[in-house]
Formats: structure tokens, sequence, C-alpha cells
């Protein structure tokens, strides 16, 4: 990453909503701010299909589900975060399962970035397709805006909610109902 130019233009925007990049609370602000922006851009330089070359082989080709995985990732159009949750569920093939922890890389590693909340979904689903080829895969990702919630509409506590299905799920209207009642099973 481009930190010396990052900085540059933070410099800018504070000298454009009419600040004093000089004075002395500001003064280090746009190193923070590349140093911050280097942390949550991060997975713009990683492949995070990467994270599920781990596999193991076991007899198991029914549902495996890891919800509730917390999310944070920035709006592509405001540049402010959008958060919330992921919950991703798969049905082996062949026994090819992955590490538990390496849905959750997955899903760090595509959050962190631009983004829209309709492109992570998919690509985490697409990912987990590509790489483990399971009989299926669905993603949901609830998230809360902040683009529509501390400016614009002012819609706080509004959420955003997107799936993406593929193979069983897509395909079967039971397995697509189980994966979404045991994903919202037990939220209030
Ligand atoms: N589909 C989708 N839209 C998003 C996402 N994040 C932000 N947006 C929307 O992107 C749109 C950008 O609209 P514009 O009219 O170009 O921008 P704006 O003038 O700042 O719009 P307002 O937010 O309505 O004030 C807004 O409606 C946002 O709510 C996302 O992840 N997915
Ligand atoms: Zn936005």
């Amino acid at each position: 990453m481009d930190m010396a130019k990052i900085e540059e233009a933070v410099r800018m925007i504070l000298e454009g909503i009419g600040e004093d990049p000089d004075r002395e609370g500001l003064v280090d602000t746009p190193k923070r701010v590349a140093r911050m922006y280097e942390e949550v851009f991060s997975g713009l330089h990683e492949d995070p299909s990467e994270h599920l070359k781990v596999q193991f082989s076991e007899d198991h080709e029914e549902m495996v589900i890891v919800k509730d995985i917390p999310l944070y990732s920035m709006c592509e159009h405001h540049l402010i975060p959008f958060y919330g949750f992921a919950h991703v569920a798969y049905i082996p093939r062949k026994g090819k399962i992955t590490g538990l922890s390496k849905l959750a890389r997955v899903v760090e590693g595509y959050s962190k970035r631009p983004q829209l909340q309709e492109r992570l979904t998919s690509q985490i689903a697409d990912s987990i397709m590509k790489m483990l080829e399971p009989r299926g895969v669905l993603v949901v990702i609830e998230a809360e805006h902040m683009c529509m919630t501390m400016r614009g509409v002012k819609k706080p506590g509004s959420k955003t909610l997107t799936s993406a299905v593929r193979g069983i799920f897509k395909s079967s209207e039971v397995t697509r109902a189980e994966g979404f009642a045991l994903i919202h099973g037990n939220r209030p």
C-alpha cells in the first residue's frame, strides 16, 4: 500500500474541511489514518480462498454451519463501516471439509476491502464452492450500514440482510429452509 499517498490525501481532506492539519491534535492523524486503512483494507492484498486449502477428510456429508461470525467492512460508496454478522453453511461432498476458523478467515479476507454487502456475500459463497466443491453453500449476512445511520437517510437500527445460495441450497427448497432455520433459530 502507498502509505505516503494516503497521508497526503488525509492532509488534503483536513485542509478541505477547513481544519489546520498542523495543529497539535491533528499532526499525526494522516499517519494514523494510513495505518488504519492498511489494516481495514488488508484483504485487498490477499486471496482469501487460500485459507480453504486447509482440508481434512471426514465421513460427514451433513450440514456444517458457523454462525454469528462478527464482520466489519467498509462501504465502497462512502468509505464508512458496515458491520454485523455473517453465517456460513455448507454441505461437504466426499468428506472434504475445512477447518472451522478458515470459514471465518474467508469472511475476514473479503470484508477487509471497499465492499458492497451483496458482493461480499457472493464472494464468500463462490470461494467455498470453488475450493471445497461442496454439495452446496449458504451465506447470510446481516449488517448495519453507517452510511444509512449516521448520515444521509439516518435510519439507525435498520438492518440489511443478504443471502447467497449455491448448489443443493438452491435446488432443494427443504435444504434451504433447514439452513435458514438453523441460522436464525436461536436468534431473539
Ligand atoms: N446495494 C447496496 N447499496 C449500498 C451498500 N452500501 C451503501 N449502499 C448504498 O449506495 C447508495 C449510493 O447512493 P448515491 O445516491 O450515489 O449516494 P448518496 O447521495 O450518498 O446517497 P444517500 O445515502 O441516499 O444519501 C446509497 O443508497 C447507499 O445506501 C451496499 O452494500 N449495497
Ligand atoms: Zn455507503
